[in-house]
């Protein structure tokens, strides 16, 4: 685990000790839209990009998800880095589903990096959406790559599915908000919090947050209502690694997403949506989490448990919902 220092890597976990034990995430870099208006420097076009993902990674997990729900996996193909992040940070070392760098092969995420720009000073995170026209990174913020893939490929895909429609807008991006401050990211603050005040200050408003989404899906199928939405596939991705790895390596064991009872039927139902089973791999995300972090985990063995039945019925269809 290291960043990019003026186009050098250095091997360095994160910096809690000037935050008061908190951890910060760092905002991405790349932040470029694919727009099909006549002045864009990146257009729709098939074959033209290419998408980088860990299989272990929620972030990278959203775009995964959108690429499968989009139809863009003819468009837009990609590479998956083994699950291990290391002294080297993301590398494409042989691993079961992992695929090596289809472009470059390259060793290292790092070297993507600082072939988009040699002198870089950034974290080396994934995913990343890449142009193989200009070699370099078009947009590394997942919410970002999500709302490209809803909607600028359309024309090419004829998918009109709209996950983010704008009668809902404001609904979905305060939903987002919560969750991305409480869930997403909140996991990660609890999990790297280096004293006890900075983990409570995560934990507590998390399960709170749980607290009130599982009130919220007794009422209703989906977080926005009666319609499946963005906000729904970003909780997904903190949902599905929540009881293999938050409960015990972050933490987070307040309670577990099996005793929210709403909270599990939706887990169930997202999860049995046609196409996103297969983008969970859960030897990808346990070995990640339980081997990379060697100052939690310093023996790197990795928990056999818990047993979950993901294909059960959901009944999530019977319910009542209010909008
Ligand atoms: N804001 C980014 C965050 C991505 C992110 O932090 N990914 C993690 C993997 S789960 C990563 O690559 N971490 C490496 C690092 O922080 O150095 C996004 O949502 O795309």
């Amino acid at each position: 685990m290291g960043l990019l220092v003026d186009g050098k890597w250095v091997d360095k976990w994160y910096d809690t000790e000037s935050s008061g034990g908190k951890f910060e995430r760092q905002a991405s870099k790349f932040r470029h839209q694919i727009s099909t208006q006549a002045d864009a420097s990146f257009k729709p076009e098939s074959g033209r990009y290419h998408l980088y993902v860990s299989l272990a990674c929620p972030w990278a997990h959203r775009a995964l998800i959108f690429r499968k729900l989009k139809g863009l996996e003819a468009h837009i193909d990609v590479s998956v880095v083994a699950p291990d992040m290391l002294e080297n940070g993301w590398e494409f070392s042989d691993f079961p589903d992992a695929t090596g760098d289809k472009l470059y092969n390259f060793d290292f995420m790092h070297q993507l990096y600082t072939k988009a720009q040699s002198d870089i000073t950034t974290r080396v995170t994934i995913p990343v959406l890449w142009d193989k026209h200009t070699e370099s990174i078009v947009n590394n913020e997942s919410a970002e790559i999500i709302r490209i893939f809803n909607s600028q490929f359309d024309s090419l895909t004829n998918n009109q599915l709209d996950y983010y429609p704008q009668k809902l807008r404001s609904e979905i991006d305060e939903i987002n908000e919560k969750v991305y401050h409480n869930i997403n990211n909140g996991v990660y603050k609890a999990g790297f919090a280096t004293n006890q005040m900075a983990y409570e200050d995560a934990v507590i408003p998390l399960f709170e947050t749980l607290d009130w989404i599982d009130a919220r899906l007794s009422k209703q199928r989906y977080l926005v209502g009666a319609q499946i939405t963005e906000a729904d596939w970003r909780l997904f991705t903190s949902l599905i690694r929540f009881d293999p790895v938050y409960v015990g390596h972050f933490k987070c064991n307040i309670r577990r997403i099996a005793d929210y009872p709403n909270i599990s039927g939706y887990l169930r139902e997202l999860y049995q949506h046609p196409g996103v089973a297969e983008t969970v791999n859960f030897v990808h995300i346990k070995r990640h989490y339980y081997f990379s972090h060697t100052m939690y985990n310093p023996t790197q063995v990795i928990p056999a448990g818990p047993v979950m039945d993901l294909q059960e019925p959901h009944n999530r269809d019977l319910l009542e919902y209010e909008v």
